[in-house]
């Protein structure tokens, strides 16, 4: 028998698992996620490929999608009652609840559409979002900088061939695919766990000259493949969207990196700590894998800025360990 998404929410509430709040904003993310995939799989017809003609706090353009995502993802959450306040990739600072609306008890910030560049080409996107408790008080930028540790819940969707919503509330990652027919999303997976070694990895390997001496020695290593040190072949796959990097290793393992690299030095790395990588490191850790900076787990970093970058190596334990150990070595 399949179970629908609300049959699964109200079954974790009955089992005190999680409250009703967390319930609603969940269902709330996932049917907001249904008018998201709605535009994505209309593309042109629906007028929203292409630029939007402006740039987001971190000069880089938007998509018309970036915006009209993030507007749906505003919309969809902001009356639940479950929300003090959000913070977006595509908003400077947060936004705090409307008045007009009840303060919930939770905080909840998003990458309302991740692959950008992946839009106009029809490959996968997605949508990353993480859940905190919100401190009492006035909710400012600083109220966001929780520990990824810290998170509640986290989870992505994935628009691609099929639309899924991943997520976990801390007992393990669950994962939902969008019936189109009824728009009811049914639970396809549970128990996500990822196997500890890998043969295949994935960084953006245009990158190489800029990397530090760590990730170039290490990736050395994984190319040398049977001959190397590490003794075995690895492939490698790139799909330029975290969302669907992170997919492909919770459901068939393998390592992610988005390495510091010396193009812009004064930035720590590419993606965004609060919406990209905390919430994909919980996921990942939640299905038995880890997620690095290169130095330590992503998930004890004190955030310091709401749009603050880092780098990120995630996926099979044994992997990620290897790979702290040639920051250790190099
Ligand atoms: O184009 P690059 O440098 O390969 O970067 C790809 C990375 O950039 C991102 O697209 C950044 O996300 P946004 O599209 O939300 O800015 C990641 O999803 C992906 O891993
Ligand atoms: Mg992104
Ligand atoms: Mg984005």
């Amino acid at each position: 028998m399949s179970i629908t998404l609300s049959q699964y929410l109200t079954t974790a509430v009955q089992n005190n698992l999680i409250d009703s709040e967390l319930s609603a904003l969940i269902s709330a993310v996932a049917q907001l996620s249904k008018d998201i995939n709605d535009k994505v799989t209309h593309g042109a017809l629906a007028g929203v490929l292409g630029m939007a003609g402006t740039d987001n706090v971190q000069g880089e353009h938007q998509k018309k999608l970036d915006v009209i995502s993030n507007e749906i993802f505003v919309s969809g959450v902001e009356w639940t009652g479950s929300v003090a306040g959000m913070a977006s990739e595509e908003m400077d600072d947060c936004l705090v609840t409307p008045s007009q609306f009840k303060r919930g008890k939770y905080l909840i910030t998003f990458d309302p559409l991740d692959g950008s560049s992946n839009i106009d080409i029809n490959a996968p996107i997605g949508t990353i979002f993480s859940i905190t408790k919100a401190p009492e008080g006035e909710i400012t930028n600083e109220s966001f900088l929780i520990p990824g540790r810290q998170q509640v819940a986290a989870g992505y969707v994935m628009y691609s061939p099929q639309t899924i919503l991943t997520f976990s509330f801390g007992k393990g990652v669950v994962m939902f695919t969008l019936n189109m027919n009824t728009g009811n999303y049914i639970l396809t997976k549970e128990n996500v766990q990822i196997p500890a070694t890998t043969e295949e990895f994935a960084i953006n390997m245009s990158n190489m000259r800029h990397w530090a001496a760590p990730v170039k020695e290490y990736v050395k290593d994984l190319l040398a493949g049977k001959d190397g040190p590490l003794g075995k072949n690895y492939n490698m796959r790139w799909v330029a969207a975290m969302v669907a990097e992170v997919h492909r290793v919770l459901c068939r393992g393998g390592i992610f990196m988005y390495p510091w690299d010396n193009r812009k030095p004064e930035q720590p790395g590419k993606l965004r700590l609060m919406y990209e990588a905390n919430p994909m490191s919980f996921l990942i850790e939640q299905a038995g894998g880890a997620a690095s900076t290169g130095k330590g787990a992503i998930l004890d970093l004190q955030p310091e800025k709401l749009h603050q970058r880092v780098p990120v190596f995630l996926g099979a334990k044994e992997e990620v360990a290897r790979v702290e150990e040639y920051h250790k070595k190099f």
